[in-house]
């Protein structure tokens, strides 16, 4: 009975499956080097095989978490709150990011887009997956259309995503982290010939910060 009660809740987006909430530097893409508190849902079944937090893809893992007591944590740290995850977009975000609103704050995503697009946000960043693809609803939001390098095929795999995301869109390549020593000149090498693009390294890895 009570299993299918918190199942409800998280349905409709008052719990959430909480894997982590921390303030810190977000490392990657537009907004590097900026300050933001980062809350990461749980549960993706996206199945990136290099992703870097595949202790988040089984929500059963993570503890359903009142969205009011997130809200009230995030409040505390910062003006920037970075939801990712897992794939946050799995769950209904609406109500999450309303009350996120409410106090004033900016939030960004992180996603895939491979789900439905809920939730009001100030800053989109897409990193689409060939193994799942965005939704086409998501391109004209993108604010930021972020790929993964892992081989050279992801590079025409980068074009064909950015002819679908709008004219302003910020574009950036990201080597993947495994590869970094062999993708990484090559990215050099493409956004040069290419300066559409830009280049994000994961630096808080680099740095040494979550
Ligand atoms: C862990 S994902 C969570 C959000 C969402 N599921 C997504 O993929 O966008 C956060 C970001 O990390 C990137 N990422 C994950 N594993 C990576 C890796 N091994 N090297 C480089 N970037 C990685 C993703 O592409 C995404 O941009
Ligand atoms: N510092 C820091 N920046 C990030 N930008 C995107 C991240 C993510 O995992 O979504 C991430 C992360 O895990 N840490
Ligand atoms: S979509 Fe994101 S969280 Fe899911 S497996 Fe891929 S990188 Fe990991
Ligand atoms: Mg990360």
């Amino acid at each position: 009975m009570q299993n299918e009660n918190i199942e409800k809740l998280v349905r409709k987006g008052i719990m959430l499956p909480l894997m982590e909430e921390f303030y810190t530097i977000q490392g990657e893409g537009y907004h590097t080097g900026t300050a933001a508190y980062f809350i990461r849902i749980g549960g993706c079944d996206v199945g990136c095989h290099w992703c870097d937090v595949k202790e988040s893809w089984d929500p059963e893992k993570h503890p359903p978490t009142q969205i009011g007591s997130i809200i009230e944590n995030a409040k505390k740290y910062s003006n920037t709150i970075v939801i990712t995850g897992g794939e946050p977009l799995t769950w209904d975000m609406s109500l999450l990011t309303e009350g996120l609103k409410a106090n004033g704050l900016n939030i960004h995503i992180e996603t895939s887009g491979a789900y439905d697009m809920t939730g009001v946000w100030d800053w989109i960043c897409l990193s689409p997956k060939k193994i799942k693809l965005p939704k086409p609803e998501i391109y004209p939001r993108v604010d930021e259309l972020k790929v993964i390098i892992y081989n050279k095929s992801d590079f025409k795999f980068a074009e064909e995503q950015a002819a679908q995301v709008s004219e302003d869109c910020e574009l950036f390549l990201q080597p993947e982290w495994s590869v970094r020593e062999k993708m990484t000149p090559q990215i050099v090498e493409y956004v040069m010939k290419y300066p559409k693009w830009r280049i994000s390294l994961q630096t808080h890895k680099y740095l040494n910060i979550p």
